[in-house]
């Protein structure tokens, strides 16, 4: 289905101050939209404004084919959305409380919230923490129990704003590995912020690149990096010249055993 999601003429100020414009963007159920940009472009902004955390200064927004009040959205449509940010919210108690949290909120029966809360520490593998206190949780771990949280709504759009930002290398490529799992299955509609094209063409399906508070790049995510707009082409050189200066160290079997 096209026209799932909509947005138009997005203008995201802060104080007086135009921050980010958006002319349009229109998303299917599912799409995995990787957001990146240099610091201070917009992204977080527009994040805040796509998920009506902070809305826009104007715009339009269509939701499920129908059109969203943006300054006073529903709370039935803000319960369908949920957000992670790079810096993980821990409330007191211990990890299941915080998982349980949102579901408590909805009034869901303790019996429903147990299974979902017990299936969703599961599933991004922290069930042997659910009576740990949060603050006692490392940086990867409160991660995993802030995915834990949002999917425990089963969300139709999730808004992730440098997930992994605070995260090793391996223990953000085995997080990776776990979220586009549950995406897969869950078919969920996700933004996703990251300074890294990794977590990107790891997991996105499109993309939309920001430059001084305008898109500058917007489609599938091969596409758009097969024929970057020169600003993109300038923000992906770093990769690409790490990716070619990795075609040229020799293979292991070239060296010599000495060390
Ligand atoms: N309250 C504010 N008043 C004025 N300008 C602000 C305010 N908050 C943020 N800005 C400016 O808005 C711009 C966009 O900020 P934003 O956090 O959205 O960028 P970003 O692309 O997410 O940056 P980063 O990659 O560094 O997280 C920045 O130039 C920032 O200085």
């Amino acid at each position: 289905m096209t026209n799932w999601m909509e947005f138009h003429h997005f203008t995201c100020k802060k104080s007086v101050t135009t921050i980010v414009t958006l002319d349009h963007l229109s998303i299917s159920k599912g799409q995995i939209i990787g957001i990146m940009g240099e610091n201070g472009t917009g992204k977080s902004t527009l994040l805040k404004a796509m998920s009506l955390l902070e809305p826009p200064a104007a715009g339009t927004m269509i939701y499920k084919g129908k059109s969203i009040n943006i300054t006073t959205p529903p709370l039935s449509i803000r319960r369908e959305w949920a957000c992670v940010f790079q810096h993980s919210y821990r409330f007191v108690g211990t990890v299941f409380e915080n998982v349980e949290i949102g579901l408590k909120i909805r009034k869901v029966r303790k019996k429903d919230r147990y299974k979902r809360v017990m299936m969703w520490l599961d599933k991004f593998k922290i069930p042997h923490l659910a009576n740990v206190q949060a603050h006692k949780l490392s940086g990867g771990e409160a991660q995993r129990m802030n995915l834990a949280r949002a999917f425990v709504l089963e969300p139709s759009v999730l808004f992730l704003d440098e997930p992994f930002s605070a995260l090793d290398f391996p223990i953000k490529m085995v997080l990776l590995e776990e979220l586009q799992q549950v995406l897969t299955e869950t078919c969920t509609t996700t933004f996703l912020i990251s300074h890294d094209l990794t977590d990107i063409e790891f997991l996105a399906s499109h993309l939309l690149y920001l430059y001084n508070g305008k898109v500058t790049d917007k489609g599938r995510i091969h596409d758009v990096l097969l024929s970057p707009s020169p600003q993109l082409k300038s923000f992906l050189h770093p990769w690409h010249k790490a990716r070619s200066s990795q075609s040229l160290i020799p293979s292991s079997q070239s060296l010599s055993s000495e060390f």
